[in-house]
């Protein structure tokens, strides 16, 4: 019989933001483990274990860590806020500190547990410019030439914000993929709608690129809110109304701040059988 007091293979984490969830791997003293074929294992919801994004740690020389994320369809992602934000309140656990530096793909971004419990990550500064997106071609990245008018914000991956009357009239299962794809965005996109509940306040709905529709999104969230002040919709400081729940968005002069709750659910192994059949 096994002992489940001593298991094998790999460990992992599994946390959430507002239900945007993760698999995290950390591989600090290592080498990195993830595999565009494993991460689609993993993220299978019925032979894996299931997740929007997977994020594995890595040793920095740069900052406490670094972060590597995938999404469940086996392709990286440059950004993910939530994540960001579970993964820094499980090293500030381990560090004993109330703040981590990090790096992504994106470069260093800062994270710090508020007295209220509540984990936020600057995310840094949005890209504006279509090249940094990045997009097809030269456009205006406030009024891009799509239908339904969209803004397109960079926040180390990019993003495709639509302002509409009602979000939740809009069928995003039905066209979160077309505008995923739209050749504008040679990288594909993360896309968003959103409306304006209150003068600081918008109901936002996610599609994710490589991962579909989610519960929330952080990066996803920032840009909205970015996209929000640019149309001069709402000031620098909203929060966003997700289906899991609400983060905190404030625009500050050294970056995008987001805050909001973070859940370490449980932990587990991956089987040496697993792993052997997915290298
Ligand atoms: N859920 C993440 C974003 C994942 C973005 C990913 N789907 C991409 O390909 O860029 C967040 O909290 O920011």
């Amino acid at each position: 019989m096994m002992d489940m007091r001593a298991p094998s293979g790999l460990r992992f984490m599994k946390m959430h933001g507002l239900g945007n969830d993760f698999v995290v791997i950390d591989s600090r003293g290592g080498g990195a483990v993830t595999t565009p074929a494993l991460a689609r294992a993993l993220g299978d919801r019925n032979r894996g274990v299931g997740f929007d994004q997977l994020a594995e740690i890595r040793d920095s020389d740069k900052a406490d860590f670094a972060l590597d994320f995938w999404n469940s369809d086996g392709s990286r992602a440059g950004a993910c806020g939530n994540a960001t934000r579970c993964v820094s309140d499980y090293m500030m656990t381990v560090l004993g500190r109330g703040a981590v530096s990090l790096v992504t793909a994106r470069g260093a971004l800062a994270a710090l547990r508020r007295d209220d419990g509540l984990v936020s990550v600057n995310m840094g500064q949005p890209q504006t410019d279509w090249a940094d997106v990045p997009l097809a071609r030269a456009v205006d990245t406030l009024h891009l030439p799509l239908p339904g008018d969209p803004v397109a914000v960079g926040m180390g991956n990019p993003h495709c914000v639509f302002f509409v009357p009602d979000a939740e009239a809009v069928d995003l299962a039905g066209v979160g993929r077309g505008h995923e794809v739209d050749p504008l965005f040679p990288q594909a996109t993360n896309v968003e709608f959103a409306s304006l509940t209150a003068p600081d306040r918008l109901r936002l709905r996610v599609w994710e690129r490589g991962a579909g529709i989610t519960l929330a999104c952080g990066s996803g969230a920032c840009a909205v809110a970015v996209a929000a002040h640019q149309r001069g919709l709402t000031g620098r400081r909203v929060v966003l109304d997700m289906d899991g729940g609400a983060l905190e968005i404030d625009w500050r002069d050294d970056g995008v701040w987001m805050t909001g709750p973070v859940a370490h659910v449980f932990d587990g192994w991956l089987t040496p059988a697993f792993l052997a059949a997915y290298p």
